[in-house]
């Protein structure tokens, strides 16, 4: 059937060898360092201006796009959303083939937090393993693109999982994690063998009902860090493994980051008080065994949506003179932290960005907490905030300059506690509680301090920031760096730009038809190297909120010296006009904004906040769409799409109600010239 070359096989003797040649990039983060570096060099800053596009390839997707390429015997593979995989000719950007899992979109959209993503594929032998947004883990033939197994990572107790993250391979195992603790969930990750598929072992990373035996000793011992008058089993708890895991075949270590706590607020879900082990660190796992090595918790017991499983990255470095094997960090939580590999042991933690919660850490390896930050009775102001001083988009660490780049941000929130709050008990005004959300939060913005991006290339060993470069928005890409002293990174206003990797000064810069998320890779064909980046607008802060103004389909970017390409366009979204002239009681509009909040909010954003990220803002659709907005929310023409089914939930009454809370925002925004409205639905 393939009828190109000879398909050789992704060993882990020829990543390790690839790790200093780079010629290919291998796994999601390029080798099992996962360092998103790469030792290629001929691009550098002596020809970046020569620079230009080689061949671009339309995903046809809409929404984000979170996917690093990985890129194999002359194969590129990319994700687009829901999990369809794409082998793309690495060197001519044509097709090879597509594979699409086929996801019930409809059934599955609504337990989307944070838009329906994925980050990626691994390879191993002849094969490429992907997981499918509702939790197939499934393995192709990575020439032919055919189904050789799929296993339901769920088992059939769906709940609110899904999977975003792109699996891990540690030796013969194939591991995959997934989300959902922003609608309680348990995490937990599962290991199958990658030739058969054949399930191994499952660890769970929050323990279960303390009434009943506990699966292992780890979860015995988390067990007393969490107050059973919580009862946070009931509901799963969180701790959920949606993004990053590292393998060391040296050491044959599984390292995994762990999610926040459900519900987020710590005195509802665990009432005493508590670390609530795993939520919030980075735990290492035999991957032969299943079983629990040592935990480092960064967030104890979380109360601010602190997920820790933005990317790991494995270095060799030199600490006080000697030379350690650890891991960098750099969560949520605002904190960059080392880690010992080997141990476990704390090294050190320091914030890389402004912090609210915490002064610093101890020698102990604990935060020294603020204790505004654990208020039940006030509102008080969180920075970071849920979406974090950085999230899933990858960090690069340069094994030239010895610094990390961190795709950095601030996006601050109020909080509030609500202390009177119940698992799976919708109420109008609790936000995203009609699509199934547990936070136990009222959150608000604030005008005190405000949102920006940053670009922060940081010294693990001195840690201070080497320089910074700053962005009006956050929510900027992931970042490369590489062995010609560049730094590629996509922005959220829609552009790639290369920077000097030891000053940070801006090299080259090429406009993209949107925002961009995904980190970029380079590998080399036929003498020559090619830098490659996924894009498209979304992910949490973009499914409802856009920062540049086009928004185009989902592409794949492929650059090189001389490359002139012609650059694909954008798409016009929507008409960028107030929504006007569709009739409403007023008098409903109070009770529409409650609706509006727990059932449209996490994904349509605010009426009027923004212009629509990858799902359009509601005060700009077309008349004729809010007039008939009951049609689309009872099963409707967009629910094949993963717009969810509000039957049982909403009344045509409520409908009504809603319609006259987004055509009376509109109404108002026009009425004051055109100001836009304060976005406070985060997250
Ligand atoms: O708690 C979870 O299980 C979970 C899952 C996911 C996800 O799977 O994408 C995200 C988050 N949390 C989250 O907190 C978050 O900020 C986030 C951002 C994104 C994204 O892709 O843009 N996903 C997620």
């Amino acid at each position: 059937e393939n009828s190109g070359p000879k398909y050789k096989p992704v060993t882990e003797d020829r990543i390790i060898e690839n790790s200093t040649k780079g010629a290919e990039w291998l796994t999601t983060g390029m080798d099992y360092y996962e360092t998103h570096y790469s030792p290629l060099n001929k691009i550098n800053k002596s020809n970046i201006k020569d620079l230009g596009l080689a061949w671009s390839y339309d995903l046809k997707s809409s929404r984000g796009i979170e996917s690093t390429p990985v890129v194999a015997n002359g194969i590129m593979y990319v994700t687009s959303n829901w999990g369809v995989v794409h082998a793309i000719d690495a060197k001519s950007g044509e097709s090879i083939w597509k594979y699409d899992p086929e996801v019930d979109k409809g059934k599955w959209g609504v337990k989307a937090c944070c838009d329906a993503v994925n980050r990626g594929v691994a390879l191993s032998g002849d094969k490429v393993y992907v997981a499918a947004f509702d939790g197939r883990l499934i393995a192709l033939n990575a020439s032919t693109g055919k189904l050789v197994w799929e296993k339901d990572t769920f088992d059939g107790e769906e709940g609110y999982y899904t999977i975003t993250g792109a699996p891990r391979i540690a030796g013969s195992h194939v591991v995959i994690g997934n989300g959902g603790a922003d609608y309680s969930g348990r995490g937990y990750i599962t290991s199958y063998n990658v030739d058969t598929g054949e399930k191994e072992w499952r660890w769970y990373t929050v323990p279960g009902n303390p009434k009943e035996p506990f699966e292992n000793e780890a979860m015995k011992k988390a067990a007393e860090t969490w107050d059973p008058a919580g009862e946070w089993w009931k509901n799963g708890g969180g701790g959920t493994v949606w993004d990053s895991m590292v393998y060391d075949p040296e050491l044959d270590t599984l390292y995994i980051g762990t999610g926040n706590g459900s519900p987020w607020a710590a005195a509802v879900r665990s009432p005493a008080g508590g670390d609530n082990l795993y939520l919030g660190s980075i735990v290492a796992i035999d991957p032969n065994s299943g079983e629990y090595k040592w935990h480092y918790q960064e967030t104890p017991g979380d109360n601010w949506d602190y997920t820790s499983v933005q990317p790991i990255i494995m270095a060799d470095i030199k600490i006080d003179g000697k030379l350690r094997k650890v891991l960098l960090h750099a969560p949520k939580n605002g904190f960059f932290y080392v880690i010992d590999r080997e141990t476990g042991e704390f090294i050190s933690a320091k914030n890389y960005m402004d912090v609210t919660w915490a002064k610093g850490y101890g020698q102990d390896g604990r935060p020294i907490e603020f204790a505004a930050a654990r208020d039940t009775k006030n509102e008080y102001l969180q920075i970071p905030g849920p979406l974090g001083a950085h999230n899933w988009q990858p960090m690069s660490y340069s094994k030239d300059t010895g610094l990390v780049y961190i795709p950095a941000q601030q996006i601050p929130v109020t909080y509030k506690d609500q202390m009177d709050w119940r698992f799976k008990d919708p109420k109008p005004g609790v936000r995203g509680s009609f699509i199934g959300r547990d936070e136990a939060k009222t959150m608000g913005s604030s005008d005190a301090v405000s949102e920006f991006g940053e670009l922060v290339a940081w010294d693990p060993v001195s840690k201070k920031s080497r320089w910074r470069v700053r962005y009006d928005a956050p929510w900027n890409g992931g970042v490369l760096s590489t062995g010609g002293d560049l730094v590629f990174q996509g922005t959220s206003d829609g552009k790639f730009i290369a920077y000097a990797a030891e000053t940070g000064d801006k090299l080259w810069q090429f406009d993209l038809n949107g925002g961009a998320g995904a980190g970029a890779a380079t590998y080399e064909i036929d003498g020559e190297q090619y830098i490659s980046i996924p894009v498209g607008w979304g992910g949490a802060y973009g499914l409802p909120r856009r920062v540049a103004e086009q928004h185009g389909s989902g592409t794949v970017y492929t650059f090189k010296l001389g490359g002139d390409a012609v650059s694909p366009g954008s798409l016009q979204e929507g008409t960028g006009k107030l929504v006007e002239g569709v009739d409403y009681d007023p008098s409903k509009i109070e009770l529409g904004e409650k609706l509006y909040t727990s059932s449209c909010a996490t994904c349509h954003g605010a009426p009027g906040a923004t212009k629509g990220g990858a799902l359009p803002n509601l005060a700009y659709v077309d008349k004729n769409i809010l007039e008939n907005l009951g049609i689309f929310v009872f099963k409707g023409p967009f629910y094949s799409l993963g717009m969810p089914d509000f039957t049982d939930k909403l009344s045509q009454d409520d409908v009504s109600a809603i319609k006259a809370y987004i055509q009376g925002t509109a109404d108002a925004i026009r009425e004051s010239g055109g100001k836009e409205v304060k976005d406070e639905t985060v997250h």
